[in-house]
C-alpha cells in the first residue's frame, strides 16, 4: 500500500469515533484531508464541525459541511488530526503544517483526541521530526538563542505566516526523552506562542495505518 492509501484508510476508520448529532473537531494536513473527505460521505448525521486552520475550513465548506467558530461551542466529544511524530505514549510533535497553535487549542476542548497517522510516523524517541514554535515576530531572533540555550538548532521556516500571523521556528537536534518537561520549557519562553509538542494534552486513540490494516493503540 502507498502512504497516501494508508493514511485514507486511517482516514475512513476515524468515522466509527464521530457520535451522532454532534460538533466534530477536525485537524489539519493531508491524512485530516482524507477524514474530511471520508466526514463529508456521514454529513448528514453531524451537526457539525470546528477547525484548526483556515485550510481545513475551505475544505470543510466546500464539501457543504457546517463549520462553527470555537466560541460558540462549549462541548467538543471528539478531535481527530494527524501527526508528524507519534510515539509509545501517544505524545506528538505536531505543526509540520504551521497549525499548531490551533490544533493545540481544539485538542485542549475536546473530551477525546483521536490521532490518525501512517506507521511511518510512529517512533521510539521524538525529536528527528524538526520541532515546530509559532513565534510572535519580533521575538524571533530572541526565541531563537533561546532555543539554543535549551540545546536545540533553531531555524527560521523562511516564508510562512500562520494563520495567526506570527512565524514558525523549527528545532533540529532535538531527542525528546522528557516531552512534558521541554513542552512547558520552551513555552516559558516569553514571544513563544507554543511549540509543536503535545504530551500535556496527548492523543487518546491512536489509528495506525499499517499495510497489515488500520491498528488501533490506546
Ligand atoms: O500538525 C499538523 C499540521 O500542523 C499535521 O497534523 C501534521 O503535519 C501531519 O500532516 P500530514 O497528515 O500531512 O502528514
Amino acid at each position: 500500500m502507498t502512504q497516501n492509501e494508508l493514511k485514507e484508510a486511517v482516514g475512513r476508520a476515524a468515522i466509527a469515533y464521530i457520535p451522532d448529532d454532534c460538533i466534530v473537531g477536525v485537524g489539519t494536513g493531508s491524512t485530516a484531508n482524507y477524514f474530511i473527505d471520508a466526514l463529508a460521505e456521514i454529513k448528514g448525521r453531524i451537526k457539525g464541525a470546528v477547525s484548526s486552520s483556515e485550510a481545513s475550513v475551505a475544505r470543510l465548506k466546500s464539501h457543504g459541511i457546517p463549520v462553527y467558530e470555537l466560541n460558540t461551542i462549549d462541548e467538543l466529544p471528539v478531535y481527530v488530526d494527524g501527526a508528524d511524530e507519534i510515539n509509545h505514549q501517544l505524545q506528538m510533535i505536531k505543526g509540520g503544517g504551521a497549525a499548531l497553535t490551533r490544533e493545540k487549542i481544539v485538542a485542549a476542548v475536546a473530551e477525546q483526541f483521536i490521532c490518525i497517522a501512517d506507521e511511518s510516523k510512529l517512533v521510539d524517541v521524538l525529536g528527528a521530526f524538526p520541532l515546530p514554535v509559532e513565534v510572535i515576530p519580533m521575538a524571533r531572533s530572541y526565541v531563537a538563542r533561546e532555543i539554543v540555550k535549551l540545546g536545540g538548532h533553531p531555524a527560521y521556516r523562511e516564508g510562512v505566516v500562520t494563520d495567526n500571523g506570527n512565524i514558525i521556528i523549527d528545532v533540529h537536534g532535538l531527542s525528546i526523552t522528557q516531552a512534558g518537561e521541554l513542552e512547558t520549557k520552551l513555552n516559558q519562553i516569553v514571544g513563544v506562542v507554543t511549540n509543536g509538542i503535545f504530551a500535556h494534552r496527548r492523543a487518546d486513540v491512536l489509528l495506525l495505518g499499517t499495510a497489515a490494516g488500520v491498528k488501533t493503540i490506546k
